[in-house]
């Protein structure tokens, strides 16, 4: 477990969390069975195609809302399960739900935003899961804005942020101009 350190935050780094083999058999799964969609965004008043497919799932039938999308959450699949149960293992935390992103090739993006959404309550805890190609995950400070990070996020990979990181951070999932496939990533939420 790698721990960032960064001022204001309290997120930590797992490689390897699931091992290749079993990484690479999941995000086979995710990738033939979720019904992957793509939505529009809002973002200053302006309508866009998001950059990437999404899908939400819940152990209940919630709905989530963010840049002016609701989505209409799915049970649990049995991977996902499987997934959570590590995770909780691990953290000693009930998860509730999880948004996934499939990111289809280095176009594909996540702009800057922190997961601040009512519903996370006051110091959201984020699980964030990811297969498939490796890409860069970039923090940057809310009111110090040189104060910057880059993470490369690995196959089989866990991500953890919790505390007050989404009060004083911003990250982003940049595209990159390198020829590369698909990466899932699976943000396991608890939401209230
Ligand atoms: O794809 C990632 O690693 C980041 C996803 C993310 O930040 C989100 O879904 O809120
Ligand atoms: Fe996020």
């Amino acid at each position: 477990m790698q721990s960032l350190n960064l001022i204001d935050s309290d997120i930590a780094y797992y490689p390897r969390f699931i091992d290749p083999t079993t990484a690479t058999a999941f995000f086979d799964v995710f990738r033939n069975t979720v019904p992957w969609q793509q939505d529009d965004i809002k973002v200053f008043g302006k309508i866009y195609p998001q950059p990437r497919l999404t899908a939400f799932y819940g152990n209940k039938d919630k709905t989530y809302s963010y840049a002016n999308i609701t989505m209409q959450s799915r049970l649990f699949s049995e991977e996902l399960i499987k997934i959570k149960a590590l995770i909780e293992n691990k953290t000693q935390i009930d998860f509730n739900a999880c948004l996934l992103n499939l990111y289809r090739n280095g176009k594909d993006s996540n702009g800057w935003h922190s997961d601040d959404e009512k519903e996370l309550g006051d110091n959201p805890i984020i699980a964030s899961i990811s297969l498939g190609e490796n890409r860069f995950f970039h923090l940057r400070h809310k009111k110090h804005k040189e104060l910057r990070y880059k993470l490369l996020l690995e196959h089989g990979s866990l991500l953890l942020m919790k505390g007050e990181t989404q009060h004083h951070w911003h990250h982003q999932l940049p595209k990159t101009a390198k020829q590369i496939g698909e990466r899932i990533n699976l943000t396991f939420r608890v939401l209230k």
